[in-house]
C-alpha cells in the first residue's frame, strides 16, 4: 500500500545538524512532519489504512538505535508493510579517551563503522541506483569535512553509493592527529569502505541509506534528494530541469568609472551567445532607468550607445525612470507619469519590452504592496510578472515565496553572493574565496539544486571591472554540469512565472505579513502608513454568540475605537475570510481611524472563527494581538443562525423546520439543504476550530467571553473582558448598561433615562427550540463539548457556564 508524501523526520531536541535536512526539505517544499525530543511515543503512523509518510529521516543513527524495541519494530513494521526506506546520518565524535582506531558494531545490522576520519579523495558509484541528480564521474576532492564516518558492511545487502577511488591508496586519515599510519593501516586492510551507502533491504526486508556525515558538504546534499527520491519511489522527487533567469538590474545608472565599457559589452554579449549553445534561448534581462544614460565617462557613454545599438540581443525591462522608490508616491498619478517617460525612452529606443516583467528599484512596493506601484505597473507597462527578496522575507532565504497580487504575479527573487558594489574579485568582503565557496556547492549551488525556478539579481556593475557576474555564472554552471545531471533551461519572464505557479500552486494567494514586524520592510514601506492603526485586537465570532452587542458595547468604552462601517457588510469588515483578503493590505488599512493617545483599535467579523485559512493570515498581519471568542452553547447558535436564515428568507430555512435541517442525510436531501446544514451545524465544533486556532496563535492570546454571561449580566462579562486584554483603564458598564424588559436584553442607557437597543435583527422573537432537536442536538455535540471542556481546561481558561452543566467529564 503506498505512502503519502510526508516525510517523517526524527531530530534532537537541541537539534543542529538536523537543521539543513529541514532547509532541504522546505526549499523544495516538501511536507515533513518532526519528532523532537521524547520519542518513547511514536507519532501515529497510518491513518485509515494509508501510511502517512513516504520516507523516515533520523538527523542521527542512534536516536534509531536506542529507540524502545517496541517502538523500532512498530516503525520497521509500518516500513515492510508500506515500503517505506529509511534515511540516517552519522556524524558521532570520538571522545579523546576513546581508541581513534575503534571499529564499532552498528547496532544489529551486519555493518561496522569508524568515525572521525578525514577523507581524502573518493568516488561515486556510477552503477548505485540511488543516482538521480547525482552525477557520477569525478573523485570527489579534499577538501571534505574531517569528521566523516565510515562504513564496513559484511553483508551483500550493502552497495556503495560513493566509495574509495580506485586508484587512491589511502583513503582515510585520522583527523584527531592520532597515528595517522596505523589508522592508514587499518583502513587499507578494510576491503570495502563507503562513506555512504544503500541498504537494499535484502537482509531485513527494508531499505536504508546512510550517510558518514551531514548535509552541510554539498554531495550529501544532492545524494539526499537522490535518497528520498529512490526510496520514496519517486513520489518525494522533483524533476531534473532547472529555470533560470539573471536580470542585470540599474543598466545606465552608477556613478562614472564604474560602469561598463565596449569590451565589457563585449564580453556580455559572448557569454550571452555560449550560454545559448547549451541553453536555447537564454537572455540576460536588462533593467534600464533611461534618465541616467550618457552619465557615465566618455567611455562609458560610448558603451550606452553600444547598447542601444546591439540592444536587440537582450529583454529589457523597466526599474523606474530616475531609480526612485515606489512607496515614496502617495499619488499614483506622479508615479504612472516617471513610468510613462522611461516607457517613452524604451519606445524611441526600440528596446523589446515584450516580457511585461519589470523590477522596482529596492524592491521597494512590491512587499509590503504599494497599491500605487501595481497599478502603474498594469496602467503604463501591462507588467504581468516581477520577483523580490521580501517574501515573505529576505532570511531565511529557503523560506522565500511566490504571490500574486492584481495579476502580477510576484517570484521568489535569488541573491547570488554579487551586490552593487562586488566589482573587483580581490576586494570581495571577507576575501574571494568567500567566493567561490558560495559557487562551488554554496549557497548559489544551493539555490539551484533546491530551486526549480531561479531569478538571480545583479546588478550592471558586476558586469564591469572584473565582470564577476560572468565569472559566478560560468564558474556555477561548470559546477552543475560536473557534479550533477540537472538540466538549465531558459524562459522569458512571462512564462517563466506562469511555469512557477503551476508547479506551487499553493503559493498563488499573498499572506500579508506585518509590515512593522521586520526593518527591511518598514524601510520600503509608506510612512504614511502606520501599524498602530491596525487593530489590537480582533473579535472573531462565531456568528450568533452576541458579537454584535459585544461591538456595540465595547464601542461605548470612552478609548476604544473600532473600523469604519463597510458599505455591504456593516459594522464587520470581512477581510481574513473571504475575497476581500485579495483587496490587500491598504484596503484593510482603510478601514481603521489614525489613533490617538490612549485609543485601543479593535475590529469584529464574526465570520472568522470557523474558517480554516483566518487564524493563519490573522495572526500573520496581527502577531501577539488577542482575539476574542464568545461562546455559547452550540445547540442555541444553530437555532439563531437558522432562525436569521428564515428571516433572511433563505428558500431552504422557509421550506424545512429546523429539525429537518439539522437531520438531513447528504446524498438523501437537496444539496441546498445540506449546505445550509453545514453552514449551521459546522461553527457549532468549538474545540476544532479552537485547535486551528492554537497552532498559529499562543493561548494567553485568545480570550473567551461566556456568551450566556454577556446576555444575562453584561457588565461582568466586561469587566473579565477588559481585565483579559490588559486593559489599564476599566469602564464601568453597569452605569451606562440596563435591562430593557420590551426588548428582553441589555441596552444603552441613555441621559435622558431611556434606552437604545440593538435592531430587530439582534434579539429576535422565536419559540423555543423543539424537543426532538434539543435531543438530537445534545447527542451530536457531546464529544465536541467534552473536548471543549478538555481543551480550555488545558489551557487554563474558565469554563462558560452553560459548558460546566453540560459537562460530562
Ligand atoms: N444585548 C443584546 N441585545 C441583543 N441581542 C443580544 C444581546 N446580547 C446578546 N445577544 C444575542 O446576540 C445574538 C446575535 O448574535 P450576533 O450578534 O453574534 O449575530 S451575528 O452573527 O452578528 O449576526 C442574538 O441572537 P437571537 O436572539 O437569535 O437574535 C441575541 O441572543
Amino acid at each position: 500500500m503506498p505512502a503519502r508524501q510526508k516525510v517523517l523526520l526524527f531530530l534532537h531536541p537541541k537539534s543542529t545538524v538536523g537543521k539543513g535536512i529541514q532547509i532541504a526539505l522546505e526549499f523544495v517544499r516538501f511536507k515533513f512532519q518532526v519528532q523532537t525530543g521524547d520519542i518513547r511515543n511514536l507519532p501515529v503512523l497510518t491513518d485509515d489504512n494509508k501510511g502517512r509518510y513516504a520516507v523516515i529521516v533520523f538527523e542521527d543513527l542512534f536516536m534509531y538505535l536506542g529507540l524502545q524495541s517496541a517502538n523500532r519494530n512498530a516503525l520497521d513494521k509500518y516500513c515492510r508493510e508500506y515500503n517505506v526506506g529509511m534515511i540516517f546520518l552519522l556524524h558521532y565524535h570520538k571522545k579523546p579517551e576513546e581508541d581513534p582506531l575503534l571499529i564499532s558494531q552498528v547496532g544489529n545490522f551486519p555493518l561496522r563503522y569508524m568515525t572521525d576520519v578525514r577523507l581524502k579523495d573518493y568516488e561515486i558509484n556510477e552503477t548505485s541506483p540511488l543516482l538521480r541528480i547525482t552525477r557520477p564521474g569525478a573523485v570527489v576532492p579534499l577538501p571534505t569535512p574531517n569528521d566523516w564516518t565510515v562504513f564496513f558492511p559484511y553483508h551483500h545487502t550493502y552497495t556503495a553509493v560513493t566509495r574509495k577511488h580506485r586508484n587512491t591508496r589511502s583513503l582515510a586519515f585520522d583527523s584527531m592527529g592520532h597515528g595517522a599510519a596505523d589508522m592508514e593501516q587499518t583502513i587499507e586492510n578494510q576491503e570495502k569502505l563507503y562513506p555512504v551507502i544503500l541498504d537494499r533491504g535484502i537482509y531485513d526486508g527494508i531499505q536504508r541509506v546512510f550517510f558518514g556525515s551531514t548535509l552541510k558538504f554539498f554531495l550529501n546534499k544532492i545524494m539526499f534528494l537522490d535518497a528520498l527520491s529512490y526510496l520514496s519511489y519517486g513520489r518525494l522527487s522533483i524533476p531534473l530541469e532547472r529555470y533560470f533567469q539573471i536580470d542585470i538590474d540599474d543598466v545606465f545608472v552608477g556613478i562614472p568609472d564604474t560602469r561598463l565599457l565596449i569590451s565589457d559589452v563585449n564580453a556580455l554579449l559572448n557569454f550571452q551567445s555560449q550560454l545559448r549553445k547549451n541553453i536555447p534561448g537564454f537572455s540576460f534581462q536588462l533593467g534600464f532607468s533611461g534618465k541616467f544614460i550618457y552619465s557615465g565617462t566618455d567611455a562609458e557613454s560610448e558603451a550606452d550607445r553600444m547598447l542601444l545599438k546591439m540592444s536587440d540581443e537582450f529583454l529589457w525591462f523597466p526599474h523606474m525612470w530616475s531609480h526612485m522608490q515606489a512607496h515614496w508616491f502617495l499619488n499614483a498619478t506622479k508615479l504612472c507619469d516617471y513610468m510613462e517617460l522611461n516607457r517613452q525612452f524604451a519606445i524611441r529606443h526600440n528596446f523589446n519590452t515584450s516580457s511585461h516583467y519589470a523590477v522596482a528599484p529596492h524592491h521597494a512596493g512590491v512587499y509590503p504592496v504599494h497599491e500605487q506601484l501595481y497599478y502603474c505597473w498594469k496602467k503604463i507597462w501591462n507588467i504581468s510578472s516581477t520577483s523580490t527578496e521580501e517574501y515573505l522575507s529576505l532570511r531565511p532565504d529557503h523560506k522565500r515565496r511566490g504571490f500574486i497580487h492584481k495579476n502580477i504575479m510576484v517570484l521568489p527573487r535569488q541573491t547570488c553572493g554579487l551586490f552593487t558594489h562586488t566589482m573587483v574579485l580581490d576586494m570581495y568582503p571577507g576575501g574571494q574565496e568567500i567566493l567561490l565557496e558560495i559557487i562551488d556547492g554554496g549557497s548559489l549551488f544551493q539555490s539551484f539544486l533546491y530551486n526549480q525556478i531561479n531569478v538571480f539579481m545583479t546588478h550592471q556593475s558586476n558586469y564591469g571591472n572584473d565582470r564577476l557576474g560572468l565569472f559566478t555564472f560560468d564558474r556555477e554552471i561548470k559546477f552543475i554540469y560536473k557534479w550533477t545531471n540537472l538540466r538549465l533551461k531558459y524562459e522569458p519572464p512571462m512564462a517563466l512565472a506562469r511555469r512557477y505557479f503551476n508547479i506551487y500552486p499553493e503559493e498563488r494567494e499573498p499572506l500579508w505579513k506585518n509590515p512593522c514586524a521586520q526593518r527591511r520592510h518598514l524601510e520600503i514601506w509608506s510612512e504614511e502608513k502606520n501599524c498602530n492603526s491596525l487593530p489590537s485586537f480582533v473579535v472573531v465570532g462565531p456568528q450568533k454568540t452576541g458579537t454584535t452587542a459585544l461591538y456595540w458595547f465595547l464601542t461605548m468604552h470612552p478609548h476604544v475605537k473600532s473600523n469604519h462601517p463597510s458599505p455591504t457588510t456593516f459594522e464587520e469588515v470581512q477581510f481574513f475570510s473571504g475575497s476581500n483578503y485579495f483587496k490587500g493590505l491598504d484596503w484593510y488599512m482603510s478601514f481603521f481611524p489614525t489613533p490617538e493617545n490612549n485609543t485601543v483599535i479593535f475590529e469584529k467579523s464574526a465570520t472568522y472563527f470557523d474558517q480554516q485559512v483566518v487564524p493563519k493570515r490573522l495572526t500573520m498581519l496581527l502577531p501577539s494581538k488577542h482575539v476574542v471568542v464568545v461562546l455559547i452553547d452550540p445547540a442555541k447558535r444553530a437555532y439563531s443562525w437558522y432562525q436569521h436564515m428564515r428571516s433572511h428568507n433563505d428558500a431552504s430555512a422557509s421550506k424545512y423546520s429546523f429539525y429537518e435541517t439539522i437531520t438531513a442525510q447528504p446524498g438523501k436531501a437537496p444539496p441546498a439543504l445540506i449546505s445550509l446544514q453545514r453552514r449551521c451545524l459546522d461553527p457549532g465544533f468549538y474545540a476544532r476550530h479552537l485547535e486551528n486556532w492554537l497552532e498559529y496563535i499562543q493561548s494567553q492570546y485568545i480570550v473567551i467571553v461566556d456568551g450566556d454571561l454577556l446576555k444575562s449580566d453584561p457588565s461582568s462579562a466586561m469587566f473579565n473582558l477588559q481585565t483579559d486584554l490588559g486593559f489599564t483603564e476599566i469602564y464601568q458598564y453597569d452605569k451606562i448598561l440596563k435591562f430593557d424588559k420590551r426588548k428582553g436584553f441589555f441596552c444603552q442607557l441613555l441621559p435622558t433615562g431611556k434606552t437604545k437597543c440593538l435592531g430587530r435583527g439582534k434579539g429576535r422573537q422565536y419559540p423555543d427550540m423543539d424537543q426532538l432537536s434539543v435531543k438530537y442536538l445534545d447527542t451530536y455535540y457531546k464529544e465536541s463539548n467534552t473536548k471543549l471542556t478538555e481543551l480550555l481546561r488545558g489551557i487554563n481558561k474558565p469554563i462558560p457556564g452553560w459548558l460546566s452543566e453540560k459537562s460530562v467529564t
